[in-house]
């Protein structure tokens, strides 16, 4: 039986895969569309004009590269909106501004006037009908030795050659956000409870996971 089916997953639902750099988010978007039979929406990488040119030099990129992302997510959204759901999206919006133009916000690689040109620019973008929530949030989450084993092992050198004081950064600003996190539900999932690598069963229990989370908020909703 198709495991959609059989973990009572409606066809319009709409999830995105949160976590750090380098933890397994593109992986598990794959595997989780693959199983349910749904669409992906991938953060592009290899063609993003900004992104090198960022980790070389972050004050003089940050405000460029955050704008780029916020359209592309939201281009990505709007396509998920006309679709009707459906959905494994790759990385949440709220990850831009909450993690990366916070983070480089703080650290004086964007100034006070452009952080708040792109939080009104974001704000404007969250208000549209293209936007509603997603049904999930999976937090990926591991150790920072294992998510910057993962960083090199994947191998793109811009990120290699990051000071890894810039991942530890990044990882614990991830914990502070996901317990602060409450704009749709929430399932965290530790990258040791599961192994597509070696066993493309294992996502089996995630989707039965995903599957009683849903009924769970969806059952929360009717006595609202
Ligand atoms: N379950 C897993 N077990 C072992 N390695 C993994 C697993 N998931 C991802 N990886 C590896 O970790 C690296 C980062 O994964 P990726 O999915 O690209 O992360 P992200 O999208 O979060 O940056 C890649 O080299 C990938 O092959
Ligand atoms: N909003 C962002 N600001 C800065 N850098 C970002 C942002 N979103 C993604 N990134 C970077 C981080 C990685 O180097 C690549 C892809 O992310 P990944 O977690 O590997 O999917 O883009």
């Amino acid at each position: 039986m198709e495991l959609r089916n059989k973990y009572n997953i409606p066809s319009h639902t709409v999830i995105t895969i949160a976590g750090t750099v380098g933890v397994g988010k593109s992986t598990l978007t794959t595997s989780l569309a693959n199983a349910l039979g749904f669409r992906t929406s991938f953060e592009k990488v290899d063609t993003n004009p900004y992104l090198d040119q960022f980790y070389a030099d972050f004050k003089r990129w940050s405000f460029h590269l955050q704008v780029y992302f916020l359209a592309e997510r939201f281009k990505e959204q709007k396509r998920i909106f006309e679709y009707g759901g459906g959905f494994i999206q790759d990385r949440s919006i709220y990850e831009d501004t909450g993690i990366f133009a916070q983070m480089h916000y703080e650290k004086g690689n964007m100034s006070e006037v452009d952080f708040q040109t792109y939080k009104s620019l974001f704000d404007a973008m969250v208000m549209t009908p293209y936007f509603p929530h997603p049904d999930l949030l999976i937090y990926l989450e591991g150790s920072i030795e294992d998510v910057i084993e993962r960083i090199q092992r994947r191998g793109r050198p811009m990120e290699q050659n990051t000071p890894i004081d810039y991942w530890i950064e990044m990882h614990k600003r991830y914990e502070q956000w996901i317990n602060a996190f409450n704009t749709c539900p929430v399932l965290r999932l530790n990258i040791h409870e599961y192994d597509l690598m070696e066993n493309e069963e294992s996502i089996e229990p995630i989707i039965e996971r995903i599957g009683y989370m849903l009924a769970q908020t969806a059952a929360a909703k009717k006595f609202r």
